[in-house]
């Protein structure tokens, strides 16, 4: 499990750490790491031209002390100070070394090996100043590799907003823990690969993390196992309500997702019940409506459905329900409240935005609060897909979920209801909603991965690659 934590969080640790410590102890551990991460990226030091983007606060501190670190190993470092002030220690540190403050930041720049921003961190607030703004343009233009000290400056940590002009590392050397930045887009774009280096906070940190991201051995010890005793009403019926005369391409993905999630059967209610069987024989099928269909231990609707109705009366039911696409729309949240099974909503930005009220650039800019005001607003656990699929709980003291897996071949038509297909599945085979949400948006990301190989996918080939994805996951 891979965990973030907000500013505040992390400030605090720090402090009961560095109460323990000499002075300048907890400054020297992240500046040893960083000045590791650069020798590593960098293979050969001695003779390397390094400049240090230096702003006023401690992120300077590190990046002026790794700076100064580097000089000693034989590398040519040079210092643009971008604050009122630059870090006092670090500063004399890095001219001790035989490092300089740089007449022309650009000349220097033009012919960098490495570019080390440490402009602002966990301190900075807003996009980068005006001052800055055409030295990190300078840098990102140069042939050197970025990297940033904590967060790529200009970033927020704490929600993943980038608010004007941002620094785009290539590679990101963070401290004593993740910040939530990290893992969101659109800041985590800006952060590269991401390196941890370990400073000693762990033990100073609540069990309690802002954000989590599982990996395989979390999402293994998810899925469902089929016992020896089962039979397929014990795994779990998932009841699919999607599709509609205009779209019945929804209906059939929709299955092809719930038939790899781990429920026993899947029962197929609306009007593509030919569709469905023509591609899936082993899908039970009713013409509908879902009360008359038979018993089922979850159910998934929404999907193509356009204005069938059904929504209401699914969410009557005493069993767990995921809501998707057309079946989000005029969605009530005193329904959604009222009910006592779990309810999963999953929503694209556009679909989160509509429930919301407000723009979809809002949601787009700001996925973590949107995620977590839908999940507040409906008492409903939501899975926010997009570019980070987040998963948020209505309790509000668990962990956001991140998903690691995604990428970009998923932004194709008919991945979503093969994803409401997969987590429904999941939810009639017994998952927690949360559970549910989150380890089928970690195999759908997965089986994207192992169907695109670097090249666009279809739908049906994510849902395809289900299996092959489920079978990585459980080693
Ligand atoms: N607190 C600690 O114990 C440790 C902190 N460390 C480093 O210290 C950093 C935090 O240091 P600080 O609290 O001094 O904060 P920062 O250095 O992140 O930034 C604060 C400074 O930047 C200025 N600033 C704020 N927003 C700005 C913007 N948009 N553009 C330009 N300047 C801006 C502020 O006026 C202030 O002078 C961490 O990110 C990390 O790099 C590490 O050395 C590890 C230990
Ligand atoms: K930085």
């Amino acid at each position: 499990m891979r965990t973030a934590y907000r500013v505040e969080t992390v400030r605090a640790a720090e402090a009961a750490l560095m109460a323990r410590l000499p002075d300048g102890a907890l400054m020297q551990r992240a500046a040893a790491g960083l000045a590791g991460a650069c020798a590593t990226i960098l293979g050969r030091v001695y003779g390397a031209r390094v400049v240090v983007l230096a702003g006023s606060g401690d992120n300077g501190g590190d990046a002026l002390y790794a700076g100064a670190r580097l000089a000693r190993r034989g590398a040519g470092v040079s210092a643009v100070l971008l604050g009122a002030r630059a870090h006092e220690g670090g500063l004399a540190a890095l001219t001790r070394a035989g490092g300089r403050v740089a007449d022309d930041p650009f000349a220097v720049l033009a012919r960098a090996d490495l570019v080390l921003d440490g402009i602002t961190g966990i301190g900075g607030r807003g996009g980068l100043r005006p001052d800055a703004v055409p030295v990190v343009r300078a840098a990102r233009g140069s042939d050197a590799v970025v990297v940033a000290v904590d967060l790529p400056s200009g970033v927020a940590a704490d929600t993943g907003a980038v608010d004007g002009e941002a620094v785009r590392a290539d590679a990101t050397v963070t401290f004593g823990a993740y910040k939530p930045g990290l893992l969101v887009d659109p800041a985590r774009e800006y952060a590269g690969a991401v390196r941890l280096v370990d400073i000693g906070l762990g033990p100073h940190l609540p069990s309690v993390p802002e954000l989590e991201a599982l990996q395989h051995a979390d999402v293994a010890r998810l899925l469902p196992v089929p016992r020896v005793e089962s039979d397929k009403y014990r795994r779990g019926v998932v009841g699919v309500v999607a599709g509609s005369a205009r779209y019945p391409g929804a209906a059939v993905l929709a299955v092809a997702g719930a038939l790899r999630g781990g429920a026993g059967a899947v029962r197929y209610v609306g009007p593509a019940g030919q569709a469905v069987l023509a591609r899936y024989p082993e899908t039970l099928v009713h013409a509908g409506p879902p009360g008359r269909a038979g018993r089922v231990q979850a159910w998934a609707i929404g999907p193509g459905l356009g204005d069938t109705p059904g929504v209401d009366e699914v969410l009557e039911s005493d069993v767990p329900v995921l809501v998707d696409a057309d079946g989000l729309r005029l969605l009530d949240p005193a329904a959604v409240r009222a009910r006592t099974a779990p309810t999963l909503l999953t929503p694209h930005a556009g679909e989160a935005a509509a429930l919301l009220g407000v723009a979809r650039d809002d949601v787009e800019a700001r996925r973590l609060d949107a995620v977590r005001e839908l999940a507040a607003r409906y008492g409903a656990t939501v899975l926010l897909k997009g570019s980070t699929t987040l998963v948020a709980d209505p309790r509000g003291d668990l962990p956001v979920r991140v998903n690691p897996t995604g990428t970009g071949w998923l932004a194709t038509a008919g991945s979503g209801d093969v994803l409401s297909g997969l987590a429904g599945s999941l939810l009639a085979a017994g998952l927690a909603a949360r559970d549910a949400a989150s380890a089928a948006a970690y195999l759908h990301g997965l089986a994207a991965r192992r169907a695109a190989r670097g090249a666009p996918v279809a739908a049906h080939d994510v849902a395809d690659a289900l299996p092959g994805a489920w079978r990585d996951v459980i080693g």
